[in-house]
């Protein structure tokens, strides 16, 4: 099922970010799953935070959503997705976290999708910085694909989640343990307070004499400590924080109106990250003006990390579309 791995043998070079960095070359690498590239159509999936381009196979982080005979199914669709370059997973550490934004991804990924010479692609999924991402490829390309299915995400970061990066900022420069305090601090909000009561009912592991939140949570940030660089964090931690595809640019109307894609907004109702009323909010403005959108909730006391969690509702949502 896998095709291809590999670093794209270019480098986008004389790169220059947003904020005025100049890269003289960047490593893009990607993979692709199912059909063979350019015999069907071709579906971009973008990673969040801790992800990676193993999106289907062994390892693969959306296995549940993407296989053959899944809702994205990889006998009828070319599956494409890339590495964000200082991600971890393509031997690139990018130091100067900084220097980059969303969009800048969003510009990297298209000049991806162009040296593939793929012209239009049938979707761009992803959830979190990765449906971050796919809004702002869209803004910057508004015929690039067919369908936007933004999950757990927005047009652009909310103010209660730019705090949250802060603070993970904070942790990630200043603790003696940064990578396994920082995800502590995250997996509060990337959950809820209602599913921490579900799993743990105020349990104790009486050999260590902690509850089992405390024991639950201490295995998250050992798990993450074990498979992240503290650059790829801080890397991915500011690009949660600099979604905007308004920012320096046109209005939300005045990009949004140049797209004939079809937008599937996929919101959770207990993400305190992207709030579902934000979401439901963009789904008006977008209301006014266009005609092909649609909003669908994810009933969940899962929180943001419902995306990776609610499968059953996932394919109940995404059916029609694949
Ligand atoms: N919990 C997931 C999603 C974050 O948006 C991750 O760590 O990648």
């Amino acid at each position: 099922m896998k095709l291809e791995n590999k670093t794209i043998p270019i480098i986008l070079q004389n790169f220059v970010t947003e904020s005025g960095a100049s890269y003289n070359a960047i490593n893009l690498s990607y993979e692709l799953f199912g059909l063979p590239l350019h015999t069907a159509p071709i579906v971009l999936v973008n990673h969040a935070l801790t992800g990676n381009a193993q999106v289907t196979g062994e390892n693969g982080w959306w296995n549940d959503l993407i296989g053959e005979n899944k809702t994205i199914d990889t006998t009828k669709y070319t599956i494409l997705a890339f590495n964000v370059p200082g991600n971890g997973h393509n031997g690139i550490s990018i130091e100067n976290h900084t220097d980059f934004t969303a969009r800048d991804i969003a510009r990297i990924f298209i000049k991806g999708i162009e040296f593939l010479k793929i012209n239009q692609l049938y979707a761009i999924i992803g959830g979190s910085v990765g449906g971050g991402i796919a809004w702002e490829i869209l803004a910057l390309e508004p015929q690039i694909t067919k369908h936007l299915i933004p999950i757990a995400t927005d047009w652009k970061s909310t103010d209660w989640l730019i705090a949250n990066c802060y603070l993970q900022e904070l942790i990630l420069n200043n603790s003696s343990n940064p990578i396994e305090d920082a995800r502590i601090h995250a997996m509060l909000c990337y959950r809820s307070p209602e599913s921490f009561k579900e799993k743990f009912q105020r349990t104790k592991n009486d050999e260590l004499a902690i509850f089992n939140v405390e024991s639950w949570l201490g295995h998250h940030g050992k798990k993450l400590q074990k498979r992240y660089q503290i650059s790829s964090y801080k890397l991915m931690n500011q690009l949660l924080k600099t979604i905007d595809i308004t920012r320096n640019t046109d209005d939300f109307e005045t990009l949004m109106s140049k797209t004939t894609a079809d937008i599937h907004i996929i919101g959770i109702n207990s993400d305190l990250f992207f709030s579902a009323r934000e979401n439901q909010e963009t789904y008006q403005e977008l209301k006014k003006f266009k005609e092909n959108v649609s909003y669908n909730e994810i009933d969940s006391v899962h929180g943001h990390d419902a995306f990776l969690i609610e499968y059953k509702q996932l394919d109940n949502l995404l059916a029609s579309i694949f």
